[in-house]
Formats: C-alpha cells, sequence, structure tokens
C-alpha cells in the first residue's frame, strides 16, 4: 500500500519537479511557503492537471502522462482534509459523515463506520450541528467524512493550522490513532516540526519545488545538511524513549537508547513510547562529564558529522546509543573541544527546554 509519485509543473515563475513514495504511515510534506506542497496534494487528488506526472495508489495508475490516463477526482478514492473543516452548517454530525459515501465508489459498510466513529470519539456528537462544535472537533468530523468515503489515501492539507495550541494537542491523538490504525498512506502538509516529530512515518523536505530529501522521519531530521532548509533555529533530530516512571517532584523518567531522558510530567502511562523533540539549539556539548551541573539529562554520544554554517554555527551530528541528535554550537567551541567525527563527547539538554507539545506517542519506535 504505498503512493508513488513523480511530477512536473510550470507555473509563471515557479517549477515544480518532483517525485517520492509514500509508504503507509503518514508522509508530511515539509517546505517552506511556496516549495510547491499543496500543488503535489492537488495533483494527486486530481484538481490539477499537471504537465507531466505519473501517480499511482496502491498499484492503481491514476495519472499518466505518458499514456493519457487521467482518473477523475470523484472516482480516485481519496480522501481530502483541508486547514478548515468545511462541513455543511444545516447538517447534523452524522448526516456530514455520511454525506461523502453517497458519492463514493466504495462507501465503507455499517460496522467499519462505526468503527471510524468510536476511534475519532464522534458518538457523542452525531446529533449536534457544526455551528456547536468546537474547531477541533469540527475537524474530527472532517476526518471522519473523508475517511467514511473508503478511501486509499488520505491527504491532508495543513488540517491543524487553524486551530489553537489547545485543540491543537486535542485533536493530535486521535491522528497518531489513525496512522496506526488506518492502514494507508496518509500525505500531510506541515509547517510545524512539532507535528513532524509527533506524526511523521517518512519525511519528504521540499525545497523551491524540488524534493531536497525523502525517507524516514528520524534520518532526515538529524541530517546536518538539511538544517539550513529548516532554519537553524527550528533544526533538531528526536530520541524514542519508554515512560519508566513518574516522579513525584513533577518530573517524569524515560528510558531511551541514549540514557534515561527526564522530561517535565507528561499524561502517558509507565511503558508508552513517547517521541521527544531536541531542538539543536537546545544542545551543550562537554567533553567530559559535567558534574554539578543544573541539567539532568547528559548523554554519552559520538560525534559522527559536522556541518559548518556561512555563520559562527555548527552542526554537529551525534550519536547517542543508536539515536540521531543534532547540536548547534560555535565554531569556537568546537574547536577548542575537538570536535570532529569519531570524538566522544557528552551532550546536555536542559530538562525544561523540551516543550509539551512536541513529545508524542510512537507506536512503531520498540527502543
Ligand atoms: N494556480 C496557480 N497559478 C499560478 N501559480 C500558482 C498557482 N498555484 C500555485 N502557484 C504558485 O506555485 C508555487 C507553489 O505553490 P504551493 O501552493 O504549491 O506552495 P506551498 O508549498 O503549498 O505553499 P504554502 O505553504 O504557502 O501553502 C507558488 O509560487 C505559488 O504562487
Amino acid at each position: 500500500m504505498s503512493l508513488d509519485l513523480s511530477v512536473q509543473h510550470r507555473f509563471d515563475g515557479f517549477a515544480l519537479d518532483a517525485g517520492f513514495t509514500a509508504p503507509e504511515g503518514v508522509t508530511v510534506l515539509f517546505g517552506r511557503s511556496g516549495s510547491g506542497k499543496t500543488t503535489i496534494v492537488n495533483v494527486v487528488a486530481g484538481l490539477l492537471r499537471p504537465d507531466r506526472a505519473r501517480v499511482s495508489v496502491c498499484g492503481e495508475v491514476l495519472c499518466d502522462s505518458a499514456s493519457g490516463r487521467w482518473v477523475p477526482a470523484a472516482r480516485r478514492r481519496i480522501g481530502y482534509v483541508f486547514q478548515d473543516a468545511r462541513l455543511f452548517p444545516h447538517l447534523s454530525v452524522r448526516q456530514n459523515l455520511t454525506y461523502g459515501q453517497r458519492f463514493s465508489p466504495a462507501p465503507l459498510g455499517t460496522a467499519q463506520s462505526a468503527r471510524i466513529v468510536e476511534m475519532l470519539g464522534l458518538g457523542a456528537l452525531l446529533t449536534r450541528r457544526p455551528g456547536a462544535l468546537s474547531g477541533g472537533e469540527k475537524q474530527r468530523v472532517a476526518i471522519g467524512r473523508a475517511l467514511l468515503s473508503g478511501p486509499r489515501l488520505l491527504l491532508m492539507d495543513e488540517p491543524l493550522a487553524s486551530l489553537d495550541e489547545a485543540r491543537k494537542a486535542e485533536i493530535l491523538p486521535y491522528l497518531e490513532r489513525l496512522r496506526d490504525e488506518a492502514q494507508m498512506p496518509l500525505l500531510y502538509v506541515s509547517h510545524s516540526t512539532a507535528e513532524v516529530t509527533r506524526l511523521a512515518t517518512t519525511l519528504v523536505l521540499l525545497h523551491e519545488g524540488r524534493v531536497a530529501r525523502a525517507g524516514p522521519v528520524a534520518d532526515v531530521l538529524s541530517d546536518p545538511e538539511l538544517a539550513p532548509m529548516l532554519g537553524v533555529r527550528r533544526a533538531g533530530a528526536f530520541l524514542t524513549g519508554r515512560v519508566a516512571r513518574h516522579h513525584e517532584d513533577g518530573l517524569t523518567e524515560l528510558t531511551s537508547p541514549a540514557g534515561a531522558i527526564f522530561l517535565p510530567r507528561v499524561a502517558a502511562a509507565p511503558g508508552a513510547t513517547l517521541r521527544v523533540r531536541i531542538a539543536a539549539q537546545d544542545v551543550l556539548l562537554a567533553a567530559a562529564h559535567p558534574s554539578e551541573i543544573s541539567a539532568l539529562n547528559v548523554l554519552s554520544v559520538e560525534v559522527l558529522a559536522v556541518r559548518q554554517g556561512d555563520g559562527p554555527g555548527v552542526m554537529v551530528q551525534l550519536d547517542a546509543g543508536g539515536e540521531r541528535l543534532l547540536a548547534r554550537i560555535t565554531r569556537r567551541s568546537a574547536e577548542a573541544l575537538g570536535i570532529a567525527p569519531g570524538r566522544r563527547c557528552y551532550a546536555i539538554v536542559k530538562t525544561l527546554s523540551v516543550a509539551p507539545f512536541a513529545i508524542g506517542e510512537n507506536a512503531t519506535a520498540d527502543p
């Protein structure tokens, strides 16, 4: 079950030339404004007929300019969730949910529909009108409506962008469940590194209409060569860890291949596996194990690569027990500490620098 895509298209002043494979799970299209994310989504949906393209979903060719094949949007069996929920205000949640089924070539049956209503927590909302729903609830209905039409692929174009932080936090666990249970590719456009960390299985980094890099999210986020495209302040990798215990002083302790990690308390139960995003600029490096220091997270690491920036900073890629971290330090410090590939040192991560929104459940990792 995958989406395979290659597309070339020109607008006045913009050329798109991109190709990638999106396997099951969430493939996030990430890149600056105007890098071509929505154009790609529109080609996959069948809303834009490009100059040249080949798009196939689960082996079925939907568009092939070489042979002239073009399956119209309505027959593609693709679900589309937009930034705004676009529900019908005069219909109940139940009627909104079933609306898409009327036009679908393969709508879900009653049992599967009930399963999706349960997965998205919509049971208690079925008789309400959209006007009586929060933004997060509306988006859950929009996702449910897309799923009930029986899609082979779900397209989500910044589905959280119109929500505040509280509503985002409310809907993310549902998206995680969808990722882990839907057994289809989800193509997801986002500007948010927190969403990428939390949801992505695969990351496609777009830069000026081209794929700068595509691959497993941990590999792409920890590549120091890509940091300039992400922006040095936004660059950072993540560690996966398992909740070991909640301490009485408000900290949660994770065990990870990199060592123990302490976080402000998270809601996840002991045993849950989490991804913890660690921004490169929040990591300090020390040649020796520091003593009498306030930071709780001190990880033994090995330098894998060093990337020199244009300014005074360098981006250092680190191996932490088999996982990858990035640290952004000054060139001056790197020279003083002898930071070079193969050098063993210590990465210090200030406990409270790990933002709660950046912590997500990750059913696929098993440290
Ligand atoms: N219908 C159109 N006609 C002309 N130019 C277009 C059209 N649609 C998009 N473009 C241009 O193509 C480029 C890519 O647009 P696209 O919407 O795919 O970018 P994006 O990465 O989704 O951006 P954003 O993050 O701001 O939504 C932009 O320069 C945009 O102005």
